[in-house]
């Protein structure tokens, strides 16, 4: 049962924002629950084996979630799965210790698909940093640890709804390393999430192409191995490049032809992106009908198309915001279908 969850952000003045509504954060496996006993994760490492020391499979109801997180035995890591829109992750009660009860190097073991568990990346629930009541901190798959993460904060606050038995209304502040976000749990089960304002000055997103339009990167050159595209840069506390289509194409881009294995890298990597980028490439059918495949920093391709937007919560708003500039239409609201639930982003 996929539970629609609302990202929508404080209005500020001149600014526009984004309000993203999308089937979202629920255990992806509701009640598969594992127990890993750390000392013991091995993968690809004969010192290191995964042992699911014990699984439970039944219906959420027959599960008592509680007594499930409240299981403290040392050596352990206990983890709930969720996915927001197919982008899954492990989810880890870390409110005991400012730091993080597993490495990056644990992460990548345990987010691999064939050895692991399998996810796009473990997410810690933490105490709070300057006074906010929580802190997430997330390791994509390859270790990499980036500021922010939009599905993974829609999870993020489910979790800490279940961790904490919150029901009804709710809201609480969480420190992340894209600065303040205030999750809000609402009657309807829905998660409001303030995710900020879209960046696009050109060394804050960041990347080095040279700022065309107001200091942003809007429909730029980047070269990709003798390839130019068109690029426009954003970042939604994490970088995002958004491209339609290589220069002077006529068609449009057809994602379902791109080798997104080949290409995703190339773009991630590329010289221009310092801390890396994710990539949104976008195949236009009108100005209403998108389609979209992401490389993801950190985590890779996702297993299918989508149509309009893609898993990547943060993702969706950055194209969003090049397809503005694209559409040149200030739409209200756009609802998008994707694989793994529906998705309403607003810009106002
Ligand atoms: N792997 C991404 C973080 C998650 C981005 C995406 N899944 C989202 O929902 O915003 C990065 O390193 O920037």
């Amino acid at each position: 049962m996929a539970i629609a969850a609302t990202i929508s952000l404080s209005l500020a003045l001149q600014t526009r924002r984004f309000s993203v509504a999308g089937a979202a954060p629920f255990r992806s496996t509701p009640s598969l629950h594992f127990d890993c006993l750390l000392s013991n994760l091995s993968l690809k490492n004969p010192s290191f084996r995964v042992s699911a020391s014990s699984m439970s499979i039944g219906t959420p109801d027959k599960i008592s979630t509680t007594s499930f997180l409240d299981r403290r035995e040392s050596g352990f890591v206990h983890f709930v799965k969720y996915h927001g829109l197919g982008n899954d992750f492990i989810l880890v009660d870390n409110r005991d210790s400012t730091e993080p009860r597993i490495t990056p190097e644990q992460a990548v073991k345990l987010c691999d698909r064939n050895f692991g568990v399998g996810a796009d990346g473990v997410i810690f629930a933490m105490p709070g940093t300057n006074g906010t009541d929580y802190t997430m901190r997330i390791f994509n798959s390859d270790g990499s640890e980036p500021e922010m993460c939009g599905n993974g904060v829609r999870c993020f606050a489910r979790f800490i709804a279940e961790l904490e038995n919150l029901h009804g209304k709710q809201s609480f502040t969480v420190y992340t390393g894209a600065g303040l976000i205030v999750p809000e749990i609402q009657d309807d089960g829905k998660v409001k999430v303030d995710m900020g304002e879209p960046i696009l000055k050109a060394s804050d997103v960041p990347t080095k192409l040279r700022a065309n339009k107001d200091q942003s990167v809007v429909k730029s050159d980047l070269n990709v191995d003798g390839v130019i595209w068109n690029v426009t840069c954003v970042s939604m506390g994490n970088p995002h490049c958004v491209t339609f289509g290589t220069k002077g194409s006529q068609q449009n881009l057809t994602v379902d032809e791109l080798n997104l294995a080949a290409v995703g890298p190339k773009f991630e990597h590329h010289e221009m992106f310092p801390a890396r980028t994710n990539t949104e490439f976008v195949e236009v059918f009108s100005s209403s009908h998108l389609k979209m495949r992401v490389w993801e920093r950190g985590a890779g391709s996702n297993t299918g198309l989508w149509n309009w937007s893609l898993r990547c919560g943060g993702c969706s708003c950055s194209r969003r915001t090049c397809w503005e500039g694209v559409a040149r239409s200030i739409c209200l609201a756009a609802r998008w279908r994707l694989n793994g639930g529906r998705k309403t982003i607003m810009y106002t």
